[in-house]
């Protein structure tokens, strides 16, 4: 922030970024270098504030971009004003919020004025693309909540603050409501540390002493096997949290043998069948040999695999990584916390650091959520099928990690010196109606893919001037991906939706999932055919304008 005449505000890429190469490129590709300085005039030319928010979005969304996102973003698309996902969306509009903040916290009185106005502009993008992206869950107001209710007092009278209350939503069991509005930076909900679940508590008990003696047993091991036990206590710190957990979890990890094979044809089922077995071998290796040589220690009544798979369920689907003040990352049960909901366009987005300056867990809103809304979480950037498999809900709307992995080799070892190549080791898809750019050469479909498929068929490949000249071998890429897609989805084989209403939760969720399969691999399939047509229909006027001389 300048201090003199002119109000400016810098936006750099750090170097330290891990994609600090490939986001410098895209930056490049719209007209900006890795740090740039925004100058904010209140010039007289109307319009200047959209003009100017339109650059600095620009920027922060790409210096806000995750890998995936990375792979996904399309260099030359020219409606700058698209998101690239909500999360990134959020991000970037936040990290102008910050800025604003701290050049407000140092500017001269001159400069408050248009600092504010700019404050303002963005938070008023926030809202409104937080209520076009989001989906509302629904209360259900014929259930009662009276053990969340104690929860919550439990909590409030050790030092717990909140904005929030808890209700029933439609297809999500319980969820947590703003009682009052609430905006960007409001605090909805504070835990003191006191009232977090982690390692600490366990190394007072016996249990302990057992347990630290297994070779390489991980902490998230050992917690999971005392709230097995804990579950039971009746004198336990934390029975009131436990007494509102629920008996079952629903989660991919208890899914029937009939849901699981309704996955065939989908990377579902391996990613369940796998957890499943890692599981089975985890609690094979503990038991009965614990319960053998200490059964006070670990009764056999509580340490059944029912009850294991049970506490592996809960651990999957409601803890959180937390990172407390001497630097060390504890996973955790957090009472209250553990009612948020996760949405694909959050309120709360970072929740993740114990503040040491009031050794509280602070859950402060990137977006505002209205009275009576509910207020959601991030889980983190999960595909549908991690959300299935370990939290046992498909999220509505657009999920921007709903990839289908490729399996090509990936590495890009035919690097040659003029010609720059995108150096990504794994490849992937997702649903092309996602893509702004469906033009000739790009298709709706991710450019590194296509970059690879052509520079494995010509290491000449590359450059649209150079694609022009092979249209027939770009022809034979996309005839290639779409034979893979037309493929995949014959082996999925079809199901009847129609059948849906009679199925039991599992098995909805796995038809709802290879639907949601499907249909990705569909629009790449149609893609590729509309895409082939276009390319036919320039090979047509290639050969027409070889005859006409
Ligand atoms: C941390 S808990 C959240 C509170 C939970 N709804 C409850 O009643 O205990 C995580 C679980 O909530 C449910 N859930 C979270 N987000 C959801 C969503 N967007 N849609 C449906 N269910 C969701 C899933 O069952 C998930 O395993």
């Amino acid at each position: 922030m300048d201090t003199d005449e002119e109000c400016s505000i810098v936006l750099e890429l750090s170097e330290r970024d891990p994609f600090f190469d490939k986001k410098k490129k895209l930056l490049q590709s719209k007209g900006f270098s890795p740090k740039e300085r925004i100058y904010l005039k209140s010039s007289s030319k109307p319009g200047w504030m959209n003009a100017t928010v339109e650059v600095l979005l620009q920027i922060a969304r790409i210096v806000q971009l995750n890998e995936l996102e990375l792979y996904f973003a399309e260099d030359d698309v020219c409606t700058s004003m698209e998101s690239y996902s909500p999360r990134n969306e959020l991000e970037a509009l936040n990290s102008i919020v910050l800025l604003t903040d701290i050049s407000l916290s140092t500017c001269t009185h001159l400069h408050t004025n248009i600092l504010q106005g700019l404050r303002q502009t963005i938070l008023d993008l926030i809202s409104d693309f937080g209520d076009k992206n989001s989906v509302k869950g629904v209360v259900e107001k014929n259930h009662s909540c009276d053990q969340e209710e104690r929860l919550l007092e439990w909590g409030e009278s050790n030092g717990l603050m909140t904005q929030l209350k808890i209700a029933y939503i439609e297809g999500a069991s319980r969820g947590a409501i703003a009682r009052k509005d609430l905006k960007v930076g409001d605090i909805a909900l504070e835990i003191p540390v006191s009232i977090i679940i982690s390692e600490e508590l366990v190394h007072e008990t016996d249990m302990y002493g057992v347990l630290k003696e297994i070779d390489g047993i991980s902490s998230e091991t050992i917690l999971l096997l005392w709230s097995m036990k804990e579950k039971y206590n009746c004198d336990s710190k934390f029975k009131i949290y436990f007494d509102t957990l629920p008996e079952k979890f629903n989660t991919g990890l208890s899914f029937s043998i009939q849901a699981i094979t309704m996955l065939d044809g989908t990377l579902l089922l391996e990613e369940i069948m796998q957890a499943r077995q890692h599981l089975h071998a985890q609690y094979d290796e503990l038991f009965p040999a614990l319960c053998n040589n200490f059964p006070d220690i670990f009764p056999p009544e509580l340490y059944t695999w029912e009850k294991f798979l049970w506490a592996c369920e809960l651990w999957y689907s409601n803890s959180m990584k937390i990172m407390y003040s001497d630097g060390k990352l504890r996973t955790c049960l957090i009472p209250l916390a553990g009612f948020l909901n996760h949405s694909l366009c959050p309120h709360v987005m970072h929740y993740g650091k114990v503040d040491p300056a009031t050794n509280s867990l602070k859950f402060c809103l990137s977006r505002p959520c209205r009275s009576g809304e509910e207020c959601c979480l991030s889980y983190g950037n999960f595909s549908s099928s991690h959300l299935i498999t370990f939290y046992g809900f498909l999220p509505q709307g657009d999920n921007s990690y709903d990839v289908i992995p490729l399996d090509i080799d990936g590495s890009d070892v035919d690097s040659n010196e003029d010609i720059p190549v995108s150096n990504w080791t794994t490849h992937m898809v997702r649903g092309t109606w996602l893509s702004k750019d469906h033009r000739i050469f790009n298709y709706g479909l991710p450019s590194p893919l296509l970059d690879h498929l052509r520079r494995s068929r010509s290491p000449m490949l590359r450059t649209k001037t150079f694609l022009q000249g092979s249209l027939e071998n770009e022809l034979e890429v996309l005839e290639n991906l779409k034979d893979i897609f037309d493929d995949m989805m014959e082996n999925m084989g079809k199901i009847d939706l129609d059948d849906r209403e009679n199925c039991s939760w599992d098995e909805k969720l796995a038809m709802d999932f290879k639907d949601l399969q499907r249909r990705i691999a569909c629009s790449v399939s149609t893609s590729c055919h509309t895409g082939m047509d276009m390319l036919k229909n320039e090979l047509c006027k290639c050969m027409a304008e070889d005859i006409l001389g």
